[in-house]
């Protein structure tokens, strides 16, 4: 018997009762397991990654992170308001990128993992996206946790597209907790959804080989609970498990 596909989930660099640690939160986790599949916590380490793991997964989840992709990683200076690095992660994350795409291992990214895409692909992100003119502030809510992950703005899922495959609808709530946004989308990149600013709030891979999509908002809070993002996650599980 085969068991449940193996999807790897890339960490991040924290240090946890004095020492390095690699930390994943638990709900990315638990989406994964709730929708079939196995997680398995990829450490990010400042030596790098041998991608050729990725031959042993079923699917590749990038989540999301307060932490930032260091600004000179898409060409930018840091400016005041950008504090929090994960350099680790950003090699880490920016090498499997590239590399799972290639392979055609199906590929989710979330939040900081949507923007890692990005610039993986040759895009660029505003550091603050309340500071630029007309834009709304994305930034996560005060309050318990409930509050931080509830529906925060509407999604025009951009018709015609993966997600539009996926969810039959024109739009949907989704939750906003993030700074940071694309400025610049990569090459080879399509928009699946907009916030009603226009900010790019998901998109997927053109041509890719296998489920290839990345949204700016956070899908695994309770996903069975949103249409939405129920149907994220019964198409990435669907694409890892044809992909064993
Ligand atoms: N730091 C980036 C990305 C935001 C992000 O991933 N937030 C995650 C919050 C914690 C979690 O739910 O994992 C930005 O600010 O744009």
């Amino acid at each position: 018997m085969k068991g449940r596909p193996l999807v790897g989930v890339i960490a991040c660099r924290r240090q946890v009762e004095g020492h390095p640690a690699h930390t994943v939160t638990d709900k990315y986790l638990r989406a994964l397991h709730d929708y079939g599949l196995a997680p398995v916590i990829l450490p990010v380490w400042e030596k790098g990654v041998d991608t050729s793991l990725l031959e042993r997964l079923d699917g590749l989840m990038l989540t999301g992170s307060h932490t930032n992709v260091e600004p000179h990683r898409y060409g930018a200076e840091r400016i005041p308001e950008n504090t929090r690095d994960d350099r680790d992660r950003d090699s880490v994350a920016l090498a499997l990128i590239p590399a799972a795409i290639e392979r055609g291992l199906p590929l989710l990214g979330i939040c900081r993992g949507f923007q890692e895409i990005n610039v993986a692909m040759g895009g660029t992100l505003y550091q603050a996206v309340q500071k630029v003119p007309g834009m709304l502030d994305h930034r996560e809510p005060e309050g318990d946790k409930a509050t931080r992950y509830a529906p925060a703005h509407e999604l025009a899922v951009e018709p015609g597209g993966l997600l539009a495959r996926l969810y039959d609808q024109p739009g949907a709530q989704v939750n906003s907790l993030h700074q940071q946004g694309i400025e610049r989308l990569g090459e080879g990149l399509r928009v699946e959804g907009r916030a009603p600013d226009g900010l790019i709030e998901a998109f997927s891979v053109k041509d890719a080989k296998a489920f290839a999509l990345a949204v700016q908002w956070h899908p695994e809070w309770h996903p069975q609970e949103s249409p939405i993002n129920d149907a994220l996650f019964r198409g990435f599980a669907e694409a890892c498990a044809r992909s064993r």
